[in-house]
């Protein structure tokens, strides 16, 4: 079984701040940390740490920093294919990281959003069925429905984390078997019985501190987060989404309480330590992680 993460590729730029900024205001900020990031990025890379053969999709530019990206996803197990288009930027986020542990993310999206429905299509050719697709919401409706209805065709699962929100989500629902949904999602897209009703196998809502629940119709699983003292929460819920989605597809199994189990130790993991893919577990905690019960 292979995962295909078609997504967004980015820098991360992290400043930390005692407090967010005031409209209008001026203030200091103590570091300034650069990340390989992106949410396509983040779930391949983690995916990939846990041994599951994982294939990255995703456009950069044709600059300095989508070399960077490049050279950065070569030190990892992710079989990454970058597609540099020309005349666009590598996407960017900046994140605000606050004292108080939250933080507040703006991203780019001008390679994210160039990639065409052709990009989808042609990436999943070399997918088999039982073959799982993991999209997130960075990508246009066009090449994301594309996606959907490509891995369908071939007999794919595929699995959705609507983030960052766009209106044309809720038209591709019928073609997600998976959901990963946080409590701000899920409230916007009116809780996990109305995903269930337009077609969506299974939901797996995360609660943060409080961990996470699978709820399939007539059945919920809950499960707890693995305490941790917060540094620094960016990235946990990619995290948590491509650990648990491993951790069944390694064992051959459906999404269970154990997958839950490990991909809130690994979420927890990435919450006490600064940064996005670089504060995920690396390969060997990773295995070590998926070993456990
Ligand atoms: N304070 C915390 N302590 C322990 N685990 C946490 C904490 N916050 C998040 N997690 C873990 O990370 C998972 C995902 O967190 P959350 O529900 O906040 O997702 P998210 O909003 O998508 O995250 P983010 O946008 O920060 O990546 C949770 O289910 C939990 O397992």
């Amino acid at each position: 079984m292979k995962a295909f993460v078609i997504g967004n590729a980015a820098l991360d730029e992290t400043v930390s701040v005692d407090d967010f900024p005031r409209p209008g205001a001026s203030i200091f900020g103590q570091a300034l940390s650069q990340d390989l990031g992106g949410k396509g990025v983040n779930q391949a890379v983690a995916m990939a740490r846990t041994g599951l053969a994982c294939h990255l999709i995703a456009a950069v530019g044709q600059d300095a920093r989508g070399r960077e990206i490049a050279a950065r996803l070569a030190a990892e197990p992710v079989m990454a294919q970058l597609i540099a288009l020309p005349g666009v930027a590598t996407d960017n986020s900046i994140i605000l990281m606050a004292g108080h542990g939250e933080n507040a993310v703006i991203t780019t999206r001008a390679a994210a959003g160039a990639m065409t429905p052709d990009h989808a299509i042609v990436a999943l050719e070399k997918a088999a069925p039982g073959d799982l697709l993991v999209l997130q919401g960075n990508l246009g409706a066009a090449t994301t429905g594309a996606a959907l209805r490509a891995a369908r065709a071939r007999g794919m699962r595929t699995a959705l984390n609507p983030s960052p929100m766009q209106d044309y989500v809720a038209e591709l629902w019928p073609l997600v078997d998976c959901a990963f949904v946080n409590e701000d999602e899920a409230a916007m897209l009116g809780g996990d019985a109305a995903l269930l009703a337009q077609g969506v196998a299974e939901v797996v809502l995360t609660l943060g501190a409080r961990g996470a629940a699978l709820v399939r119709p007539g059945a919920r699983i809950d499960a707890p987060a693995s305490p941790c003292v917060v540094v620094d929460t960016t990235g946990a819920g990619d995290c948590f989404m491509a650990v648990a989605l491993a951790s069944a597809a390694l064992r051959g199994a459906p999404l269970d309480a154990r997958a839950l189990r490990h991909a809130a130790i690994a979420a927890a993991w990435t919450v006490g330590r600064a940064g996005t893919v670089s504060a995920f577990p690396d390969t060997g905690a990773m295995r070590a992680i998926l070993a456990g019960d």
